[in-house]
C-alpha cells in the first residue's frame, strides 16, 4: 500500500432511522481530492469518520496504514492528521496565537519555542501573522475560518481532512487558501468538501461526487466534465427541455441537457458535469 493511503470499504453510518452513508467504499491516496454532494449527501459524515470524530456503523477503513476503529490505531492517526470540521466553535476569548499555540499542545509539540515557532508559521501560512493578537470573539467570519485552517495546519499532518474550508473567505483569500493547498498537496493527502465547482477545478487532482450517501462518481475533474460533453448547449433564447439554462454574461443562453440537432455545442465544465450526474440519477428515479 502506498504511503498517504486511505481506504473506506463498504463504510455505513445510520443517525437514528436515517442512512447518512451506505456502502461507501474509497481509496485516495498522495494529493488533493475534492467532495462535491449536495446538502444533506454525507460529506460531513465522511469527513467525520476519517477524521475519527465519530465511528462508522459497518466496515472498515485503514488511515495511513492504520486502524482508526481500535483505540491505539485512532491515536495515533490524530497524531499525524489535521481536521477542519465543519462548525469549529472556537473559543471567543482566546487571541488567536493562544488558540493556535493550545493546538500545538494538544498535538504534543511539548517544547514551548518550537510550538510558538509552529504557531507563527501556521498563522503566517493562513495571513493571520498581523492579527494574531486579536481574540477571535473580534474577527470576522472569516478570519475565524483561518485560524481554525491553521489550527488544523499545526505539527505538518500527513492527513489534512478539511471540511467546506472557503467558506467565508473573500476572492483574495480563496486565492491565497488554492496557493497553500496546492503546496501542501504535493507530498501530503488532502480531502476537502466544498459547494464550489471552481475550487474542484483548480486544485484537485481528484474528485468523489456523494449524492444520498453513496459514491457516484470518483474520478478525475477532467473526468467529470466529459460526462456532460455533447450535452451543453448555447442558445439566443432558453432551450425547451434543458434541465437547466441561464443566461451568461455574454447574453446567450448556456443550456444543459438533450441539445437539438444543429445545437452550437459548448465545452463542458466540472459543473456541468455533476448537475448532469445529479440530476440523470434523479430523471431515473422519477421514471423508476
Ligand atoms: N447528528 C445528526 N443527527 C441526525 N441526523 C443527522 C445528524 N448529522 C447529519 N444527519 C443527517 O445525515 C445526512 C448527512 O448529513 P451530512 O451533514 O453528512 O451531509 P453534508 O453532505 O455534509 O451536507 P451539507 O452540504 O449540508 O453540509 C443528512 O440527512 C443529515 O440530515
Amino acid at each position: 500500500m502506498g504511503t498517504g493511503q486511505v481506504t473506506l470499504t463498504d463504510i455505513g453510518v445510520r443517525y437514528g432511522r436515517r442512512t447518512a452513508l451506505r456502502d461507501v467504499s474509497l481509496r485516495l491516496g498522495r494529493g488533493v481530492t475534492g467532495l462535491l454532494g449536495p446538502n444533506g449527501a454525507g460529506k460531513t459524515t465522511l469527513l467525520r469518520v476519517l477524521a475519527t470524530a465519530s465511528g462508522p456503523d459497518t466496515g472498515t477503513l485503514s488511515v495511513l496504514g492504520l486502524d482508526p476503529l481500535t483505540p491505539a490505531g485512532r491515536r495515533a492517526v490524530r497524531r499525524r492528521l489535521g481536521h477542519l470540521p465543519q462548525n469549529p466553535g472556537l473559543p471567543a476569548h482566546f487571541t488567536a496565537f493562544e488558540f493556535v499555540d493550545y493546538v500545538g499542545i494538544l498535538k504534543e509539540i511539548g517544547d514551548r519555542e518550537i510550538r510558538r515557532t509552529e504557531a507563527r508559521r501556521v498563522l503566517e501560512a493562513v495571513g493571520l501573522t498581523a492579527d494574531r493578537g486579536r481574540r477571535i470573539r473580534k474577527l470576522s467570519g472569516g478570519m475565524r475560518q483561518r485560524v481554525a485552517l491553521a489550527a488544523a495546519l499545526v505539527g505538518d499532518p500527513e492527513l489534512l481532512v478539511l471540511d467546506e474550508p472557503t467558506v467565508g473567505l473573500d476572492p483574495e483569500q480563496r486565492l491565497r487558501f488554492r496557493e497553500l493547498v496546492t503546496g501542501l498537496g504535493d507530498d501530503r493527502t488532502v480531502l476537502l468538501s466544498t459547494h464550489q465547482t471552481e475550487d474542484v477545478a483548480a486544485l484537485c487532482q481528484n474528485v468523489v461526487v456523494l449524492d444520498h450517501g453513496t459514491v457516484k462518481f470518483h474520478g478525475t475533474p477532467a473526468e467529470l466534465a466529459l460526462l456532460a460533453r455533447g450535452r451543453v448547449w448555447s442558445s439566443g433564447k432558453r432551450a425547451d427541455g434543458a434541465l437547466a439554462a441561464w443566461r451568461t454574461g455574454a447574453g446567450a443562453f448556456r443550456n444543459i441537457g438533450t441539445p437539438p440537432t444543429g445545437a452550437d455545442l459548448l465545452e463542458p465544465t466540472i459543473e456541468d458535469g455533476y448537475l448532469l450526474l445529479l440530476d440523470g440519477d434523479r430523471e431515473g428515479a422519477d421514471a423508476g
